[in-house]
């Protein structure tokens, strides 16, 4: 089938710079997407966009360009609850992939097995208003009851201003709890403000939830862009990630979010975003923390020693 993309879509950059950053041995791209080929795997009837393709191929050049050595593949709302596109990433990736999936309630105990076998370890539950539509909670907490016996955790993706009235939903979830993006905070509010602690309290106050430190170009205002060698890049998101860096140094993760669907004004340069981390996360232990040791015990713990 053929898929006219969004008006305006901006598509992943195309030559992206090589890292100054030389990340630690084993580094994990916690949060990237594939979208297609449209012609292979259908994009879905109820998607609130169409984006390019981004398939397996480049997403795993992408990873070898960058010093990545594993990806965990998030499914997007583009490809609705049809996994296919991921699946078929995960079984060519060598081992060197995880996903997070979306399901619904009905799913079998069999489907569920494949999909664990191909290298699932997480459903993603969407309450961005602008990407789905609603879904009641009691599916979403049937899915949540289904996986939890397999050991998978709930990814999460919201924005701030929806915290509050999740809230009770997010803390009763039976398995560990991931969010995207830091919430997505409003980065003009200050680090210390009502908003970001009301973030920094859902973490504290429960040790099952984890943050993603992900999507500074999506959360920044001010930039400046990762894009022309910057190496400060989106300092007004900086604070934010740091914060979670240090509060809660064993439950964060970082992903490129490639191929960056919606963005509006910029494409980054994936290079410069990996060398973003070096801002949030200054010290060899952090990095090793984001970067290494805490994907690796969420998404391969039979692999992982320390
Ligand atoms: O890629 C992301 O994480 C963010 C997205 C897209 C998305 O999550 C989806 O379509 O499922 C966004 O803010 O538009």
């Amino acid at each position: 089938m053929k898929f006219e993309v969004t008006p305006g879509w901006l598509a992943y950059y195309p030559n992206p710079s090589k890292p100054k950053f030389a990340m630690p041995a084993g580094a994990v791209d916690a949060h990237c997407h594939v979208f297609g080929p449209g012609d292979q795997f259908p994009y879905a009837p109820e998607r609130k966009y169409t984006p390019c393709d981004a398939g397996k191929d480049k997403l795993f050049a992408l990873r070898d360009h960058l010093g990545f050595n594993r990806n965990v593949i998030v499914q997007a709302t583009c490809h609705g609850k049809d996994n296919r596109a991921l699946v078929d990433a995960l079984l060519s990736a060598d081992g060197k992939a995880r996903g997070v999936v979306t399901l619904s309630s009905d799913v079998s105990d069999e489907e569920l097995q494949q999909l664990h076998a191909a290298g699932v370890r997480g459903v993603r539950f969407n309450f961005v208003k602008r990407l789905v539509d609603f879904t009641p909670k009691e599916e979403l907490l049937k899915v949540a009851n289904k996986i939890a016996p397999l050991g998978w955790h709930v990814v999460v993706y919201f924005e701030a201003q929806d915290l509050p009235e999740l809230w009770n939903f997010f803390t009763e979830l039976p398995t560990t709890v991931v969010v995207d993006h830091m919430g997505r905070p409003d980065v003009s509010k200050p680090v210390d403000g009502e908003e970001f602690n009301l973030f920094a309290r859902l973490l504290s106050e429960h040790s099952n939830i984890w943050s993603k430190l992900s999507c500074p170009e999506r959360l920044s205002k001010s930039g400046p862009p990762a894009l022309d060698g910057e190496q400060n890049a989106y300092q007004d998101v900086v604070p934010f990630a740091r914060r979670l860096m240090q509060e809660f140094p064993d439950r964060v993760l970082f992903g490129t979010d490639w191929p960056h669907p919606n963005l509006k004004n910029h494409m980054p340069d994936d290079g410069l975003l990996v060398d973003y981390v070096l801002q949030i996360a200054p010290t060899a232990a952090e990095q090793k923390a984001l970067l290494v040791d805490n994907p690796m015990r969420l998404y391969w713990p039979e692999e992982h020693s320390t």
